[in-house]
C-alpha cells in the first residue's frame, strides 16, 4: 500500500437499502465511535475559568515548569454546573490531561495528585464510566476541531490540545481521529451482516449470502483504507518528538517503577481520605473501532501484554486511607484487549459486549465454520459455492487485518524501539530526569527482548504507555489475527 494512496470508498451505501438503526443506548453515531458534534471546546460556565485557562496554556506551563504550583492553587470545583454529557466529556478532557501534566511535567515525576484535580475527576470518570487517567476517549475521541466539519479528512483535523504545543503530537491524535470516522459507516453494516449470517444455512437465499460477502469485502477495504491513514504518521508526527516529548506524557501509573512511581499515583481526595492506583496510561491500544473489527469478525486475542505470563495484572489499587499507607492490589487473568474495555466509554463497552454476544458469539467465523461443516457433511449441498465465497472474503478481511497489524508493528518499532536504542547508547546510566522515555532506555534485559528476532541483539525490555512488553504482545496480537483466518473444516 502506497503511504499516500486514495482508495476507493468502502462500499456503496445505495446497493445495500438502509440498514436496521443502532440502539441509541450505545452511544454509536453517524460519525462511529466519535461523536455526532464536534467536542466542546470550551465549558460555558465561567465558574470553570480556572480549569480552562490552565488547559489553554498547558504546553507553556509545563515547559516553564510551573504547572504544579497552578494547579496546587486551584480551588476544589464541583460538578454541578455541567449540564450535559458533552460537557462532562470536556471536564473529563481537561482534567485528565491536567493530570498527566500534573504527575510527568517535571524532573522527577509526583506520586500524589492533589485535591482540585483528583476530586472533580473521580466524579466526573464516574459519570461517564471511566477510569480517572487520561484514556484514549479524552486525548482522541474528545480531543479534536475538525476545520471542514468531516472528522474522515485528516488533513483538516487539529487536536484541542496537547502537553507539548507541538504539531507532531496533535499529528499523532488526529490520525486515529480520522481512522475512526473512516471506520464509522462499516459498523451498523457490519452488525446487521453478523445478523444474517446467524441464520444462513440450506434455505439462505442468495441475496443474503451476498449480503455477507460484500460486507466483507467492504470491511476489508476499509481496513485498507484505516491502514493508508496509518501510513501516514510520520508525515506530521516525528519518532524522535514522539519518543522524547510526547509518549512520557501519556504513561500511567501501572508497572511505572522504573519510570519513578513505585507504588502507582496516591489520588489525595483531601481530609485524610485517598487511595493508591495503578492505571494504564492513555493508548490507541483502547479504540473501540479496532476492536470492533475484531469482535465482528471473530478474532480473539489472549495476551495479558505482559512479558511474564504468570505474572498477574493489576487493575487497580484498592482503598488505602493515608499518602504513605501500604497497597493492596486486585489481579485477574484478563487479557489486555478485555481489560482496556474497562479504558473506553461505558456506553461503547457494553456496544461491543452486545456485538460479542450475537448468535452466542465468536463473530463471523463461527458462523463461517457452522456452515463450512454443515456442508461437509453434505446437508447443504445447494449453498457449498456461497460458503466457499464466504470463507475466501472472510480470510480476505482477516488478511488486511494482519496486514494493518503489521504495518503498526512496524511503526511502534520506529517510533519506539530504535529511539529507545539510540537513547541507551547515548545517555549514561544514571542522573538526568525520571519518565518513560529515560526508564525504557534503562531497562531490565530479558529473553523476551524488545529486539527479537527482528532485532536479533539483547535489548532492555520495553513497555508500552498502556503498560505491555512491546513486541511479543503484539507479535502474538498480530499471529492471532492472521490465525483466526484459517477455518478448517
Ligand atoms: C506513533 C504511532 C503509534 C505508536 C508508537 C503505537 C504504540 C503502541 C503500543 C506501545 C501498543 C502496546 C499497547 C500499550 O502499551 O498500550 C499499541 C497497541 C495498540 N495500538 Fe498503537 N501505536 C501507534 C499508533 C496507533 C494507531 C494510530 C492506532 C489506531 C487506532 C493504534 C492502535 C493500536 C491497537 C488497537 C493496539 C492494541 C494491540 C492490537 O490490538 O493490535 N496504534 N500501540
Amino acid at each position: 500500500m502506497s503511504p499516500f494512496e486514495v482508495l476507493p470508498l468502502p462500499y456503496d451505501s445505495h446497493s445495500y437499502g438502509p440498514l436496521p438503526p443502532l440502539s441509541p443506548e450505545y452511544g454509536v453515531s453517524s460519525n462511529g465511535f466519535l461523536p455526532e458534534k464536534t467536542p466542546l471546546e470550551t465549558l460555558p460556565d465561567p465558574y470553570y475559568a480556572p480549569w480552562e485557562s490552565l488547559v489553554q496554556h498547558l504546553a507553556q506551563f509545563l515547559q516553564e515548569q510551573t504547572l504544579r504550583e497552578r494547579v496546587d492553587k486551584l480551588p476544589v470545583l464541583c460538578l454541578s454546573r455541567l449540564t450535559t454529557e458533552r460537557e462532562w466529556r470536556r471536564a473529563y478532557l481537561i482534567l485528565t490531561l491536567l493530570a498527566h501534566g500534573y504527575i510527568w511535567g517535571g524532573d522527577m515525576p509526583t506520586e500524589v495528585l492533589p485535591p482540585p484535580i483528583t476530586v472533580p475527576l473521580l466524579k466526573v470518570s464516574e459519570l461517564l464510566g471511566l477510569p480517572p487517567v487520561a484514556t484514549y476517549a479524552s486525548l482522541n475521541l474528545w480531543n479534536y476541531h475538525s476545520a471542514k466539519s468531516d472528522p474522515t479528512d485528516l488533513d483538516s483535523l487539529h487536536a484541542l490540545h496537547t502537553f507539548t504545543g507541538t504539531e507532531d503530537e496533535s499529528w499523532f491524535y488526529m490520525v486515529s481521529v480520522a481512522m475512526e470516522a473512516q471506520g464509522a459507516h462499516i459498523i451498523p453494516l457490519m452488525v446487521h451482516a453478523l445478523e444474517i449470517i446467524q441464520h444462513l444455512g440450506p434455505d439462505g437465499t442468495r441475496s443474503n449470502y451476498m449480503f455477507v460477502v460484500n460486507a466483507l469485502h467492504a470491511i476489508t477495504r476499509c481496513i485498507a483504507n484505516i491502514g493508508a491513514l496509518l501510513n501516514r504518521m510520520d508525515e506530521k508526527c516525528d519518532p524522535g518528538v514522539f519518543y522524547h516529548s510526547i509518549r512520557p506524557f501519556l504513561a500511567g501509573s501501572k508497572n511505572m517503577a522504573a519510570a519513578g512511581l513505585p507504588r502507582g499515583v496516591f489520588y489525595d481526595q483531601g481530609h485524610g481520605k485517598g487511595q493508591w492506583r495503578q492505571l494504564r496510561g492513555g493508548s490507541n491500544g483502547q479504540s473501540s473501532l479496532i476492536q470492533f473489527l475484531d469482535v465482528v469478525l471473530g478474532v480473539e486475542h489472549t495476551s495479558q501484554g505482559s512479558s511474564d505470563p504468570e505474572r498477574p495484572v493489576t487493575v487497580t489499587t484498592t482503598a488505602t486511607a493515608t499518602k504513605h499507607g501500604h497497597h493492596t492490589s486486585e489481579s485477574t487473568n484478563m487479557s489486555f484487549h478485555e481489560e482496556v474495555r474497562g479504558c473506553m466509554p461505558r456506553q461503547h463497552r457494553r456496544f461491543l459486549e452486545h456485538v460479542a454476544g450475537i448468535g452466542g458469539g465468536g463473530g463471523i467465523r463461527r458462523a463461517i465454520a457452522r456452515l463450512m461443516m454443515a456442508a461437509c457433511k453434505g446437508e447443504e449441498t445447494t449453498a457449498e459455492p456461497e460458503v466457499v465465497e464466504l470463507q475466501t472474503a472472510f480470510q480476505a478481511a482477516t488478511r488486511a487485518l494482519t496486514e494493518f497489524r503489521n504495518r503498526h508493528l512496524q511503526i511502534v518499532t520506529r517510533y519506539i524501539i530504535i529511539p529507545s536504542r539510540l537513547q541507551s547508547q547515548a545517555t549514561p546510566l544514571k542522573g538526568g530526569p525520571v519518565n518513560l522515555a529515560t526508564a525504557s532506555a534503562r531497562g531490565r534485559p530479558t529473553e523476551m527482548t524488545a529486539g527479537g528476532s527482528d532485532g536479533g541483539a539483547e535489548t532492555a525490555e520495553l513497555t508500552g504507555t498502556g503498560g505491555t512488553a512491546l513486541l511479543p504482545f503484539l507479535k502474538q496480537t498480530r499471529d492471532e489475527t492472521y490465525k483466526a483466518g484459517i477455518i478448517v473444516k
